[in-house]
């Protein structure tokens, strides 16, 4: 079991985000993001009659002015999450930290639909046929075939690719898209917000090469270049070996677990061209040990960073750097919280035993490390760029 941490409250100044304002981003996705979601689950696997009264009984429970019940006892994890859940549960859902209510939210989908329970439902992802019609896209074939111009690219060129490449695979987020609409996505802004990939690169070329810490968020196509970065990690010597932290259940929708990195090599190894040299290579290296594939409970924990485990700390201390992935890892970084955007990214993530890098497209109202100048330049934009997912940011803290 993990033990609960102290609860570091380095800047009293800066709230923790809840969801209690009508019409605010948080208050959206706890009212119409999360009963879209249970809909859509809903139609998208023939469960059986009391599993529709299960998610019947979270629709109501999550509903607005509805009020938290703890997890069943039976449930595994139930004792941690009472821990988590001190003061939060029986008080209503728009009124607690929203990073909280949002997991806990998953996690009670989970046990609606019987994924932990012994019997014929159990370690079934209710979000697999989402995430299977989107691994299996014409996009994904076009973006596999787009990977044969790599060998043509100068080494330079190759960095900064498949870095941003990587970056931008953050777009590709399921959970988003419910309330975005299939195609509602804005389009993509290309300047970074902040841009720190240089920095990136140097810290990767400098001393030895070490072992990396990746730290996915979503499956199929943000998990591919993902992996394909993880491929040039290792094959230009730049990391001795990657660590690929993965969600140990299925979450946030779309978040990779084991089988969707299975999926993926899967994919990659039956493409044609580079692509399946790449896959190839990559199951090669999950057989030697190269690149590890780990699981960790609190990559599933209601909480930032700040209050990790000591031995997921330990892990992220040895690297030569963590990279976080997308909009969730970020909140969890940097403290979900309504920090002033210009609060710098190194005091933000002081807590983090390592070096780290962010890699994230904006999806939610957490922001910092932006320069007066950029901040006062969205803000007058008019756009809602905090949480439209089309402008994104490479941070790094050496
Ligand atoms: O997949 P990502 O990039 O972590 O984004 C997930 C994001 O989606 C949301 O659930 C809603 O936008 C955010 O709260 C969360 O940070």
């Amino acid at each position: 079991m993990i033990q609960p941490a102290p609860v570091p409250d380095s800047s009293p100044e800066a709230p923790v985000i809840v969801g209690d304002v009508a019409g605010s981003f948080p208050w959206g996705v706890l009212h119409e993001r999360h009963p879209a979601l249970i809909e859509r689950v809903r139609r998208a696997t023939p469960y059986p009659p009391e599993l529709h009264k299960a998610l019947d009984d979270l629709l109501r429970e999550t509903g607005e002015g509805g009020v938290i019940k703890p997890l069943d006892d039976s449930e595994p994890g139930a004792a941690q999450w009472k821990l988590w859940g001190e003061g939060h549960v029986g008080r209503r859902w728009a009124d607690v930290p929203f990073l909280w209510a949002e997991s806990f939210f998953y996690r009670k989908l989970l046990a609606a639909l019987g994924y932990f329970v012994p019997g014929p439902w159990q370690g079934i992802d209710p979000f697999a046929p989402f995430k299977n019609a989107e691994l299996t896209s014409a996009e994904v074939d076009e973006e596999l075939s787009a990977l044969d111009r790599i060998p043509q690219l100068t080494a330079d060129e190759r960095d900064v690719t498949l870095l941003h490449a990587a970056l931008w695979g953050n777009r590709a987020d399921l959970g988003f898209r419910i309330s975005a609409g299939e195609s509602g996505l804005g389009d993509r802004v290309t300047g970074l917000v902040v841009d720190d990939t240089q920095a990136f690169w140097q810290l990767l070329g400098s001393g030895s090469p070490g072992r990396v810490c990746l730290v996915a968020d979503n499956a199929g196509p943000e998990l591919l270049p993902d992996l394909v970065l993880a491929d040039h990690l290792i094959t230009t010597g730049r990391a001795s070996s990657v660590a690929l932290h993965l969600k140990p259940y299925p979450y946030y929708v779309s978040d990779a677990t084991t089988t969707d990195v299975l999926a993926c090599l899967a994919r990659m190894t039956a493409a044609a061209g580079y692509a399946s040299e790449i896959g190839h290579r990559l199951r090669e290296a999950v057989t030697d040990g190269r690149l590890a594939l780990l699981a960790h409970p609190f990559s599933c924990a209601p909480l930032p960073y700040a209050e990790m485990p000591a031995d997921l700390r330990r892990d992220f201390a040895l690297a030569k750097v963590t990279v976080m992935k997308g909009d969730l890892n970020y909140r969890r970084l940097v403290g979900d919280r309504h920090w002033p955007a210009t609060t710098p990214f190194a005091d933000v993530t002081a807590h983090f035993p390592g070096p780290v890098a962010a890699l994230r497209t904006l999806k939610s109202d957490v922001a910092t490390g932006l320069t007066a100048a950029t901040l006062a330049q969205l803000d007058g934009s008019g756009a809602p760029w905090r949480t439209s997912g089309t402008h994104a940011l490479v941070q790094v803290r050496a």
